[in-house]
């Protein structure tokens, strides 16, 4: 049986007015986060992924104009203090969007949904050791925790980390122990939600998928994680779901190892083909300016079937668990399903 949705976001749209140009960084956006799931969010620089993360944590800028809805509910399968259900929180399915910057300091951001920043460097203070930045957060987090150096030698456990390495100042740190602080730091108030944005960037492969592999795990938990990644290797390594976005769209979406196997949209099948695993050939052109998209589909420029394709992009189910923003429909997405190469025959969609 499917759980019920963590955080459910709905018809999201997000657009920045500058003084000469409005920048559209996230449209009509809709996906779930499930307990033990982890969604990898996979798309090309720019095209919106980091905005929809601030969006949830509440964290925009003033000039953001936000339309749609992210809901965040309790966590029945994993109980604990932190549910939103209980007694001294904010209502079940609480509207983030519209929660007072209250509500979400004290109840929401770093407690039920926890941020693993880009840079592990930076989010880290230089002057400070590990520890004491731990200690801290659990201070602020988890006041009933009795002894706090127990509980940060626990949680560095958790992530893979030599407790001693603690006690190390953050120069000390290689990039890989300071990304597992950030992770510990995360997890401190025992988070229902984990977004992770770019969390490998600067990392070797290895570290690339120790520290994929402790966010699958840490999904394990019962807990739902959002992988924000340029990484389409990391992201095939551990998504259990799979979400593609193209120019602040997300055009295909899916249980990761179906889109992986099959891919349907012409822009997931160029940014697979463009890894090394599948022939390095890199996707020609450029994504356009999110202040000047085109009218209809923002691929159109960049599409193989560019010449026949009319339709519109909206984002539509086309089979179980699976959705597709092409007005090209694959013919296997009416029923039967089989492998799907540039060249095989498509059809209009008919919705
Ligand atoms: N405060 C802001 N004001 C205006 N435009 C912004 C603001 N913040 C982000 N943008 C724009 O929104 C768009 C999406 O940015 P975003 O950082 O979400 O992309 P991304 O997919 O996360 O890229 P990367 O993978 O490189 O981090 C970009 O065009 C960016 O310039």
């Amino acid at each position: 049986m499917t759980a019920p949705p963590l955080l459910r976001v709905e018809e999201l749209s997000v657009r920045f007015r500058l003084r000469e140009m409005v920048v559209r960084a996230v449209t009509d956006v809709s996906f779930e986060l499930r307990p033990g799931r982890l969604l990898a969010l996979v798309g090309e620089s720019g095209c919106g992924k980091s905005v929809l993360a601030s969006t949830v944590l509440g964290l925009l800028p003033g000039n953001a104009e936000i339309r749609g809805s992210v809901r965040l509910y309790g966590n029945s399968a994993r109980g604990g203090a932190s549910s939103p259900s209980s007694a001294s929180g904010p209502p079940d399915g609480l509207e983030l969007l519209t929660a007072s910057e209250r509500t979400l300091a004290r109840h929401v951001r770093g407690r039920r949904i926890a941020l693993v920043p880009q840079s592990a460097a930076t989010a880290l203070t230089p002057v400070r050791t590990a520890r004491s930045q731990l200690v801290e957060t659990l201070r602020e987090l988890r006041p009933d925790i009795g002894d706090r150096h127990r509980e940060a030698d626990r949680l560095a456990g958790r992530v893979g980390l030599e407790p001693a390495a603690l006690d190390r100042y953050p120069h000390e740190l290689s990039g890989g122990m300071a990304q597992r602080v950030v992770l510990a730091l995360a997890l401190a108030a025992d988070p229902d939600v984990i977004i992770a944005d770019e969390p490998t960037s600067g990392l070797d492969r290895p570290l690339v998928e120790r520290t994929v592999d402790t966010l699958r795990e840490l999904a394990g938990d019962g807990r739902a994680v959002l992988l924000i990644t340029h990484d389409i290797a990391a992201a095939e390594r551990v998504a259990t779901d799979l979400a593609v976005m193209y120019a602040s769209r997300i055009v295909e979406q899916g249980p990761a190892s179906e889109v992986f196997d099959d891919p349907w949209h012409p822009y997931t099948r160029g940014l697979l083909e463009a890894t090394p695993a599948r022939g390095f050939r890199p996707l020609p052109g450029h994504p356009p300016s999110l202040s000047a998209l085109p009218p209809g589909c923002a691929f159109r420029p960049r599409c193989s079937q560019r010449d026949t394709c009319t339709g519109d992009p909206a984002l539509v189910p086309v089979a179980p668990g699976r959705a597709l923003s092409c007005a090209r429909l694959p013919e296997e997405g009416r029923g039967a399903r089989g492998p799907l190469t540039g060249s095989e025959p498509i059809g209009e969609r008919s919705c």
